[in-house]
């Protein structure tokens, strides 16, 4: 009997390869682990592992079995399915076993999988063959049993023969329809099989009203729609929306027993009768495909990884099915699995670790930011060992602690979170994490107090003299957000920063390129393309450079407003709180903030150095966009030049067209007002003339209106 977290603690030392003990004590061992990880995954809804790595231990136990096969006993992980059954509610049998599936990760385990299909039915390896493919839906099983057109019951997965039966709970999920025409085809008892998810929307809003509720949040959509399955009430059921997507008929027999899913040919087919008798199923040409052979499958597979985090749906892989029933039948089952369909399995976006420290940061504005310090974990093919905490009040929200076993979420681009503490995993050596009271990165003689302003999350270093926050500072002056310099980022100004030659915003601008051009990993090409990056960011708008500066809460929008405002950003040393605000959208934080900001005799300094050096410190056209025009000779006309014009050119005629009010269209219409001829007109004045509803004017008729 150990505690659950020895249990956690013992399988990730497995997963590190930690453990060597000889292999009978191994396999039992393991087995007892895997059946752990079942529980937790089955009937708690609350896994410690991700799939990777509960696959990885079940990979080691099969590694063990294949060399002594006289390990295998009936209740191994290996030779049956993981059980959803609590005792708490009612089994009933199902009319065929559901089993689990194979896994695969890549192109060429899916080529693997073919080659033995192909073996096992007696074919060339090099014979067609084709295959169904569809998403592998993350939620839970759902068996339904309809007899006479009737939904008659319902039940998950259970332990693959025996299911918990749910009846009440499925009939109030919409999707699932109550009676459905299967005597059309001839099927008078049926049983077809799908998954329980919930939209990734729905969960987000789920989350939302939950965290107002000051109730604990769902991990993920799996276990919101598995638990909602198992909820007492079906009210609770309904309130979340779930959702069933049926993937295949299980059962089916006409009046006289004998099977009528056979006559359908194919496993697609199958999916056509569903879908046509009013089922959710996945959509051909969207959701599922008929793939001649496995490399076109295995080419749908990795265009689902791609597009997953856009798919409206949690999907944790694809699912390869050979498409021929008869051939399905040909080539059986396992114990396990049948070996006619294999999961081709996504990179496990959760994972668990250790929180085993925390460090800090400090921002461009002098923001304290808590980093989690991890013990390394493999998620979604990155190693990860650091993982923002973003601010005091996301450790106290999720009471995190030191020595936390976490889970840890990765979806696409987003950077990686701590979705929780596994709190049931606590061995009481956990500690609390303390706040600090001054700067955790400045290391001076007299400690600075953090200062935490009124609204506003994060702590502040209000007199940062460590460096760290000038540094924070440039590399947001170059990023995408403002200055944009292209190809500069973090690496290279901590890289410069590093040399010396990189201290303050000033010094993104006067660059030594001769050295840098020495650098490693440089040479004059990289060097001069820059040097050409920051030439062209010293014309960006005005408010870039506003932007760049970091005074906080001048934000984007706000930068954007004042620009428009001034002639010179030194103006703003001058202005008044009024000023400010008299533009609409500013308010007296950021008044407040911008003067204090001008009043220190530096920052005035390191504008008028930007300006010797040629970045540009006006507004731009980009900062001043062209007003409405709300007057003007030819206000709403659509107005349209041809022929050769003799005062002007043809574009600075449009633009004083515009100016005056005009729109400038591009062809001869109904809709066409006005046309102005120069020498020489052609086909357009023809057709505006046959139109009658045109006026046309001559260059100099067009200037004396102006
Ligand atoms: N994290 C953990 O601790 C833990 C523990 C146990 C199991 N698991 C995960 O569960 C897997 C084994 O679970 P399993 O037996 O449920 O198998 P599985 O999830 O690999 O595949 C079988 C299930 O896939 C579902 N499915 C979804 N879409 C489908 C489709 N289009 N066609 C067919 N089936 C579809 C079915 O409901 C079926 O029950 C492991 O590989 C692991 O990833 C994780
Ligand atoms: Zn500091």
């Amino acid at each position: 009997m150990s505690t659950p977290a020895q249990k956690f603690t013992r399988s990730k030392a497995y997963l590190s390869g930690e453990v060597s003990l000889p292999s009978e004590e191994q396999h039992s061992e393991l087995a007892d682990l895997l059946r752990y990880h079942e529980w937790r995954y089955y009937v708690q809804d609350d896994p410690v592992l991700s799939d990777k790595e509960y696959d990885e231990l079940y990979k080691m136990l099969e590694g063990i079995e294949a060399a002594h096969p006289e390990l295998i006993s009936p209740d191994s992980p290996t030779q049956r399915v993981g059980s959803d059954l609590s005792g708490d509610s009612v089994s009933v049998p199902h009319l065929v076993p559901m089993l689990s599936l194979g896994n695969s990760y890549n192109a060429e385990d899916l080529a693997e999988f073919d080659k033995q299909v192909k073996r096992m039915l007696n074919m060339e390896e090099t014979a067609p063959l084709a295959y169904a493919v569809e998403p592998k839906y993350d939620g839970g099983t759902i068996v339904l049993v309809y007899e006479n057109d009737q939904l008659v019951r319902a039940a998950t997965r259970g332990n693959g023969v025996l299911g918990e039966e749910m009846t009440h709970n499925a009939r109030v999920i919409r999707s699932i329809p109550l009676s459905a025409n299967f005597s059309k085809y001839g099927l008078h008892r049926v049983e077809v099989r799908g998954e329980v998810i919930i939209r990734k929307d729905r969960f987000e809003a789920l989350n939302a009203k939950r965290k107002k509720e000051g109730l604990t949040l769902f991990a993920n959509p799996r276990n919101t729609a598995t638990g909602g399955l198992r909820m007492k009430s079906p009210k609770e059921v309904a309130d979340r929306q779930l959702e069933a997507f049926i993937y295949s008929f299980g059962y089916g027999v006409n009046a006289d027993g004998e099977d009528a899913i056979q006559a359908f040919g194919t496993h697609t087919k199958a999916l056509d009768v569903l879908t046509e008798l009013g089922f959710k199923v996945p959509a051909t040409g969207f959701e599922r495909e008929s793939a001649p052979d496995i490399v076109e499958a295995a080419s749908f597979c990795r265009k689902w990884e791609e597009q997953r985090e856009a798919y409206a749906y949690e999907i944790d892989g694809m699912v390869v099915k050979v498409d021929d029933l008869a051939l399905q039948e040909r080539a059986g089952y396992t114990s396990h699995h049948p070996r006619w369909a294999i999961a081709y399995k996504f990179a496990a976006k959760q994972a668990t670790t250790t929180l085993e420290n925390v460090e800090y940061q400090v921002g461009k504005i002098g923001t304290i930011t808590p980093v989690a310090k991890t013990t390394p974990v493999s998620l979604a093919g990155v190693m990860i060992s650091s993982v923002s905490l973003h601010n005091e009040d996301f450790i106290r929200d999720k009471d995190l602690r030191l020595g936390d076993k976490v889970l840890l979420e990765r979806a696409g681009d987003v950077i990686p979170y701590i979705v929780k503490p596994l709190a049931d995993l606590r061995d009481g050596s956990e500690t609390p994490i303390e706040w600090p009271a001054v700067c955790p990165v400045n290391q001076t003689d007299e400690p600075v107090t953090l200062i935490r302003e009124e609204g506003e999350a994060a702590w502040r270093c209000p007199n940062c003299v460590c460096g760290k926050q000038d540094l924070a500072r440039i590399i947001f002056h170059v990023s995408k957000a403002a200055m944009d310099i292209d190809g500069m980022g973090k690496r290279y100004v901590e890289l410069f920063h590093a040399r010396g030659w990189m201290n303050t915003i000033v010094d993104v601008y006067r660059l030594p390129y001769e050295w840098i051009s020495v650098l490693d990993g440089f040479g004059n090409k990289s060097a001069e393309n820059l040097k050409a990056a920051v030439e062209k960011a010293k014309k960006q708008p005005l408010w870039r450079l506003l932007y760049g500066f970091s005074i906080h809460h001048f934000g984007k929008k706000a930068t954007q407003l004042v620009a428009q405002n001034i002639e010179h950003a030194l103006d703003l040393a001058d202005w008044t709180e009024e000023q400010f605000t008299n533009i609409k959208d500013i308010g007296p934080t950021v008044a407040k903030n911008v003067m204090e900001w001008f009043a220190i005799p530096a920052n005035v300094e390191m504008i008028r150095e930007l300006e010797a050096l040629g970045v540009n410190v006006r507004p731009t056209d980009e900062d001043r966009p062209a007003a409405e025009v709300t007057e003007g000779p030819f206000l709403g006309k659509s107005m349209l030049f041809t022929g050769s014009l003799q005062q002007m050119s043809r574009k600075e005629a449009q633009e004083r067209a515009k100016n005056a009010g005009a729109r400038i269209v591009s062809a001869v219409s109904g809709k066409l007002d006005i046309l102005v001829v120069g020498e020489k007109p052609g086909s357009k004045l023809k057709k505006a003339q046959a139109l009658e509803t045109v006026r046309v004017m001559t260059e100099a008729e067009f200037l004396a209106e102006l």
